[in-house]
């Protein structure tokens, strides 16, 4: 191509072509020729066809140099949506994204455009106004209704026409005289600003440290990122509320992202006592109409605070001043269905295409953030102490080798006689079991038969309440037969293990006249019947709470001091790299449940192997032995932040077939000194829904370049044909 210019005239110029991202799973953007009269830019929404069909894109690129073959079997631009164009910083967080997780771009542009079916105008409220002089013939009905509207002011049709007791048609007639005038209501705002100075906290002289950081990163704008590193219960949410308020007065946009947007009832009322409204909210549990509404306010950039799942991050905020990532370790954030990323890790790349501060925050952080801080990448603001001076929990093991409770029991002795107590003095009681149902395993006592599911690798789990034996990787569930299906005995069915249900049963049998509640997530129907529940346990209306790791997160509950975690092990025994740091962060984050009002939390801990370096650091609050020995750990074995890792995670609907594609796999693999590649292995979850499945893990040394080692590795290797399929998971959380 040269650069000469050309002497052909304007005239004679083809239509300009653009090129347009569609939000459907292929990678590359495809040429349209823009219709005269038709201007567009990058970024804008546009309505394009794709095969049949028509559908919804984005303007990815001027494309000046269309390849002159396939100009005339180009298509046209159908139309440009009235939205706001998708900013270039958006454009360019989706190529990333796109590119270091190895997803179809059009797949990340997708939950840029999750806006819903509903998009289309809403219906305009009509609106009655006083502006000519009273009719000729004059009624109590249209007395009553002028009366209404002498203030001259714009009054909602349907309202006025109730308020003052008349039909819609008395309003039409005096509209017909021109007495009265309909126009349209302005839109309703579901944003409220907030008010950065409604109901501002009386800081400790500690947070107010803390708080004056985040004033001071907000103000100095750019990218910078911050760690709130402060125990259970010190303030964390009240002080990155300052970091939020001066985005609020800088009159720009804040996202505050939570690993479970179902359980932030209580945030949200406490944003309310700060900020005088509610923040946006965004999660998969919005209605429709909500969802495209909320969308259309954080386009134009009527939504100042928005409070958000992990997909929050994709959309298309008009000026993001502030991320903050809240809970910042939590598993929540990694998404591991369709593009797999992790929604922190994306934050913070986020926030630095945009060039914003970020502020994670965490009791625990993860040992990635907790390297970070360390080497002064990110800045640490601690806040060591709780707030009030309330005491931390004191944690203190039950080994159950030596305790162990009765046959049939998962309640030791120590730990019941310490629920009575709390029960005598009215304070709660939690019991900690990550474990949802009534039993993981249920087998036949007569010949052994134990209780699996027929596609997947795994036991069918006792549920209770819903009277079923359900697989938790496929959903499948069957009756509790009657007698067993291998040897035809009656009655002899036994649970084995317990979950939350079975813990309910005991706890209730142990105390008769104590309320207990189940909290777990196969158990919630609707976000408002969880709230509900959650706000009887915050008023005390529950004597004993036996919860999974849904009752970990963020709740004060004011009358709980005592904790009991009734198998501090179950996260340990996976042979996952992850397992310690886990297990620490979430009986730490349980435990920090514990004592956050009266300051005499205790926690229990009922474990087989008390001298567990968890376990060691728990009960002595140690903090900083934990995070050292991992990072040893870690150093040495070259695992993340100090190495690099990616996962390959092979499936076909039989096993040789998905054996078979994973060593050709490896075979194709490009040699690199500084790459390992580890596997195919059977995964520890051999099947799932039937299919099998194998994993290959490729480590390499840090600061090198994966995604593209992966790309060029895939590029050149064995090509999934049939049932196969290859799933590729860059920074892996999960190794089942
Ligand atoms: N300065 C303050 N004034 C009044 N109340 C405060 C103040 N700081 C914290 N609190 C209260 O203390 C409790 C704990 O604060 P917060 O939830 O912010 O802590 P946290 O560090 O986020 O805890 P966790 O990590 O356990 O979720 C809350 O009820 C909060 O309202
Ligand atoms: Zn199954």
């Amino acid at each position: 191509m040269d650069d000469l210019p050309t002497s052909s005239p304007a005239s004679h110029a083809p239509a300009s072509v653009v090129d347009v991202l569609v939000p459907v799973a292929i990678d590359q953007s495809y040429s349209y020729r823009v219709p005269r009269g038709l201007s567009l830019k990058p970024g804008d929404v546009v309505a394009v066809p794709l095969g049949a069909r028509e559908v919804l894109g984005v303007v990815w690129a001027e494309n000046p140099n269309p390849d002159p073959r396939l100009h005339n079997r180009l298509k046209d631009v159908a139309e440009k949506l009235d939205l706001p164009p998708l900013r270039d910083e958006l454009r360019r967080m989706v190529d990333w994204v796109a590119t270091y997780t190895l997803s179809a771009r059009g797949m990340v542009l997708r939950m840029c455009l999750r806006m819903g079916e509903h998009l289309g105008p809403e219906r305009q409220r009509m609106g009655v106004r006083l502006v000519g002089p009273p009719p000729q013939r004059m009624t109590p009905a249209r007395r009553r209704l002028l009366e209404m509207l002498s203030d001259g002011l714009l009054h909602g049709k349907s309202d006025v026409a109730k308020e003052a007791g008349v039909s819609p048609g008395v309003i039409d007639g005096l509209v017909d005289e021109g007495t009265l005038q309909v126009e349209q209501m302005p839109r309703e705002n579901p944003a409220p600003e907030p008010d950065p100075d409604f109901a501002p906290t009386d800081f400790s002289p500690e947070q107010a440290r803390a708080a004056e950081t985040m004033r001071g990163l907000v103000a100095a704008g750019g990218f910078q990122a911050a760690l709130i590193d402060g125990v259970t219960g010190s303030g964390k949410t009240e002080v990155y509320f300052e970091a939020v308020a001066e985005v609020i007065r800088q009159r720009r946009q804040s996202l505050i992202l939570m690993p479970e947007i179902a359980l932030t009832g209580q945030f949200l009322d406490r944003f309310a006592q700060r900020f005088g409204v509610r923040p946006l909210e965004w999660h998969s549990e919005l209605t429709p109409r909500t969802r495209a509404r909320n969308w259309a306010a954080i386009a134009a950039g009527e939504a100042r605070v928005v409070v958000g799942a992990r997909s929050a991050l994709f959309l298309p905020y008009a000026d993001l001043g502030l991320i903050i990532v809240d809970e910042e370790h939590d598993q929540a954030y990694k998404q591991e269905d369709g593009a797999h990323y992790h929604a922190r890790d994306m934050a913070v790349v986020r926030a630095s295409i945009a060039k914003i501060p970020i502020v994670l925050a965490s009791a625990t952080p993860s040992v990635e953030t907790e390297v970070n801080a360390r080497k002064g990448r990110y800045t640490r603001i601690p806040l060591p102490s709780r707030f009030g001076g309330q005491h931390m929990p004191q944690i203190e093991a039950i080994d159950l080798r030596r305790e162990p409770p009765m046959r049939g029991r998962f309640i030791s002795p120590r730990l019941a006689e310490q629920i009575g107590f709390a029960i005598e003095r009215r304070e709660q009681a939690l019991l900690f079991l990550n474990r949802r149902g009534y039993a993981p395993l249920t087998l036949c006592r007569a010949c052994g038969h134990r209780f699996a599911c027929t596609i997947c690798d795994a036991w069918l789990v006792d549920h209770r309440f819903r009277q079923r034996l359900v697989c938790h990787h496929c959903g499948f569930s069957m009756p509790r037969p009657p007698a067993c299906p291998h040897c035809g005995a009656e009655g002899s069915l036994v649970a084995v293990g317990p979950g939350v249900e079975r813990l309910q049963e005991e706890a209730a049998s142990l105390f008769p006249n104590a309320r207990t509640m189940v909290l777990s997530s196969d158990l919630i129907t609707s976000i408002e019947t969880m709230r509900a529940e959650l706000n009887e346990i915050a008023e005390g209306r529950v004597d004993i709470i036996i919860g999974t790791q849904l009752v970990a997160k963020g709740h004060n509950f004011p009358r709980l001091n005592l904790v009991g975690v009734v198998d501090a092990d179950l996260g340990l025994s996976n042979g996952d790299p992850r397992a310690a740091e886990r297990t620490f962060q979430l009986l730490n984050q349980v435990i920090g449940r514990a004592g956050r009002d009266q300051g005499r939390g205790v926690g229990f801990l009922q474990t087989h192997q008390p001298e567990h370096p968890v376990m060691k650091a728990l009960v002595a609050c140690d903090r900083e032995a934990f995070y050292a020995s991992e990072i040893e750990i870690r150093e040495r074995t070259l695992y993340p932040p100090f190495g690099r890792l990616a996962s390959l995670i092979v499936s076909a609907g039989d096993r040789p077939t998905a054996e078979g594609f994973g060593r050709q796999l490896a075979g194709a693999a490009p040699f690199d000194e500084r790459v390992q590649v580890l596997g195919p292995a059977e995964a520890p979850l051999a099947v799932i829904k039937g299919r099998y499945r194998f994993r290959l893990l490729v480590k390499s040394v840090r600061g090198f370049d994966l995604s593209n080692y992966l790309r060029s590795w895939l590029a050149r290797g064995p090509k999934t044909k049939g049932n196969l399929k290859l799933e590729v998971d860059v920074d892996p959380q999960s190794f089942l």
